[in-house]
């Protein structure tokens, strides 16, 4: 069997919170395959966003080791790490909070291809075209500002910019939450299609189970700092194992409703 792109072993983290230690992950471990979409779900608090920050090396872990690509993850440091987050790329909820506002869609989109030396300065704006192009969005986007696009635009530019240098890993911490309902479904069909047609795998984080059953191969429920059941997609959803797993089934009518 290939190894895995991703995997995550006996990852700890707490936090001192008024004097007092908060366990947020408790030995978390998971894998992910090349191509595979694992989604992570759990209540608020239950250490989802802790999982990604760790992931993308925004926080440490207390204890525990990260593999990705082959390579031990958490002791890349410096320009040997930089090179490397190229291949990890993040989505996060509000697409405003992660660019420039004021910078245009071609600005945000160049940036990441001029950093990690993607495509030499005369191809940019031919790569920044088809980059738009593969999200849905018109060429001509691209000298428009960040602030005059919708939430869900903006939104498709940041899935543009991670996929940007390439990776072969989205980590996407509730990236359509913040989004209306149908735009919410437009923003998932592109991911599934981006996943297919690309074969880039991805950690799509929600507390909305039923958004992760739209778009994951296999989904890992958590709660207070531990994974307490993974399985396939459709198994978690139809029979979940876990008190965790029943409460977020039951928390999404339509998961348990037969219409028909
Ligand atoms: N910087 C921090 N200082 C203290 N406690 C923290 C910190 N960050 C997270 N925690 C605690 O760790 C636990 C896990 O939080 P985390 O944000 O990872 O959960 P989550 O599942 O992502 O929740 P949400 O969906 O609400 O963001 C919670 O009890 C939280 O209060």
């Amino acid at each position: 069997m290939n190894p895995a792109l991703l995997s995550v072993a006996n990852i700890s983290k707490g936090f001192l919170s008024s004097g007092r230690r908060v366990a947020a992950l408790d030995n978390v471990s998971l894998t992910i395959a090349a191509g595979e979409t694992l989604g992570l779900v759990g209540a608020s608090g239950s250490g989802k966003s802790t999982l990604s920050r760790i992931l993308l090396r925004l926080l440490s872990a207390d204890a525990g080791a990260i593999r990705f690509e082959g390579e031990d993850w958490l002791a890349l440091n410096g320009a040997p790490l930089r090179r490397k987050r190229a291949r990890m790329q993040m989505v996060f909820q509000d697409p405003l909070a992660a660019f420039n506002p004021l910078a245009s869609v071609s600005v945000a989109l160049d940036d990441p291809l001029r950093i990690h030396g993607i495509v030499p300065r005369e191809r940019r704006a031919g790569e920044i075209a088809m980059l738009l192009e593969r999200v849905g969005l018109p060429a001509d986007y691209a000298s428009r500002p960040i602030r005059a696009l919708s939430g869900g635009q903006r939104q498709r530019v940041a899935i543009a910019r991670a996929i940007a240098t390439r990776p072969s890993l989205l980590v996407l911490d509730e990236a359509v939450s913040a989004l209306d309902v149908t735009v919410r479904g437009r923003i998932l069909e592109l991911l599934v299609s981006l996943q297919k047609e690309q074969g880039i795998a991805c950690l799509f984080i929600s507390h909305d189970l039923a958004v992760v059953r739209a778009v994951s191969h296999r989904i890992a429920v958590m709660d207070g700092g531990r994974i307490v059941e993974t399985g396939p997609a459709a198994a978690v959803v139809a029979n979940p194992k876990s008190d965790a797993g029943s409460a977020l089934v039951a928390a999404v009518p339509r998961l348990v409703t037969d219409p028909s």
